[in-house]
């Protein structure tokens, strides 16, 4: 099988891998950092591409392709509605942990006031923060709320990993009666349409659905503003479910407590710009601000490189895959 590789950290890190485990002798073309119009070229005859991304002009020419295998959960920079009727679309996970270690470190940074602190240290100046007016004094996690937008992957990690801090943890869900995990630790789960009602109650908001028509601009001026003023949001599933205007604005006026994002409104090679924002947000004081890097660990990437050299693995051979997000007819 040809197989198109793009996605520039499974190239950089795990090629033996994903060229190993019952998959070796296909035609691997690594195509990382590449322009679009060459990828799109390479898919012409190709079998599966396996990317984060792809563009409806890729989909358009692929015409042998069998698979697409994203390499992350979220599918939504996948051309569904172009791609052939015959083409299997699969994903990954193995980013729930590492996602979940990542929050707890952002909402530390935010409400114990790291980065104020350090950034002082580094000037020079010693005497505590906690002197000037203009920094709130910090608060602990213990006892607080934290309510979880989505009870996926991500979000069941986020409630083991905080209420072991002694957080107290509540979510919204689709489905609020259906089986959940017996050991997490939940005051309560409502239905999404229980949004305010969690938004109202949250020392620490975690935004952990995926994009949708239904979730663009989930978090909206209204929203925001039935938050705590005291409240932290943290985004680390999608730019576009928070309104960047409403959140921007929120922010600059200290309508709520702090943010931290690792996601963005647009991406760099939508050649939209590279900080993924169009409001100024790298100004304030009171964000976090990563690039798409909550999941990057070896432990994401290795589970990833392995479930997807697995399903090439099972395409070659005929069998079943996994992961299916959608089954080619
Ligand atoms: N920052 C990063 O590096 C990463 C970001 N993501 C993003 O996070 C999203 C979620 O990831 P996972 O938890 O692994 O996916 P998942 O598919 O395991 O969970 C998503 C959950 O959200 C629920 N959901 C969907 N719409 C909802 C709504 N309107 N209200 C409440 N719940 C709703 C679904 O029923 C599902 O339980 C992905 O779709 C992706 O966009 C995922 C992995 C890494
Ligand atoms: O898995 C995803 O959906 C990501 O955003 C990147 O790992």
């Amino acid at each position: 099988m040809k197989i198109v590789l793009t996605d520039p950290v499974l190239t950089r890190f795990f090629t033996a891998e994903l060229t190993a485990a019952g998959t070796d002798g296909h035609d691997w073309r690594l195509m990382a950092g590449r322009p679009d119009a060459e990828v799109a070229e390479e898919l012409v005859d190709a079998d599966v591409l396996v990317a984060a991304r792809m563009t409806p002009a890729m989909a358009e020419h692929a015409e042998r392709l069998r698979l697409v295998h994203v390499t992350g959960a979220g599918y939504d920079r996948i051309p569904l509605d172009v791609l052939a009727p015959g083409v299997t679309v699969c994903n990954t996970f193995h980013h729930g942990r590492s996602i979940a270690e990542h929050v707890v470190m952002v909402t530390m940074m935010l409400s114990r006031r790291v980065l104020p602190v350090e950034r002082r240290f580094r000037s020079g100046r010693w005497e505590s923060v906690v002197l000037d007016s203009s920094v709130p004094l910090g608060l602990g996690l213990a006892g607080r709320t934290i309510g979880v937008i989505g009870l996926g992957e991500i979000g069941r990690q986020v409630v083991r990993a905080t209420t072991a801090l002694g957080m107290r943890a509540r979510a919204v869900r689709r489905d609020p009666r259906a089986p959940l995990p017996a050991d997490l630790r939940l005051d309560r789960v409502d239905g999404d349409d229980e949004l305010d009602a969690l938004l109202e109650a949250s020392d620490v908001v975690v935004v952990t659905v995926p994009l949708s028509a239904a979730t663009t601009g989930l978090i909206d001026a209204d929203r925001l503003a039935v938050m705590r003023p005291s409240a932290l949001l943290v985004n680390v599933a999608r730019g576009p479910i928070v309104d960047e205007d409403a959140l921007y604005e929120a922010l600059a006026q200290r309508r709520i407590g702090g943010a931290a994002l690792d996601v963005w409104w647009s991406h760099p090679k939508d050649g939209v710009g590279t900080r993924g924002h169009s409001r100024p947000f790298h100004t304030l004081d009171n964000v976090v601000l990563t690039p798409h890097h909550s999941g990057h660990t070896a432990e994401t990437f290795g589970g990833r490189a392995a479930d997807i050299a697995a399903n090439i693995g099972r395409l070659a051979a005929g069998e079943p895959l996994t992961n299916v997000v959608r089954a080619g007819r």
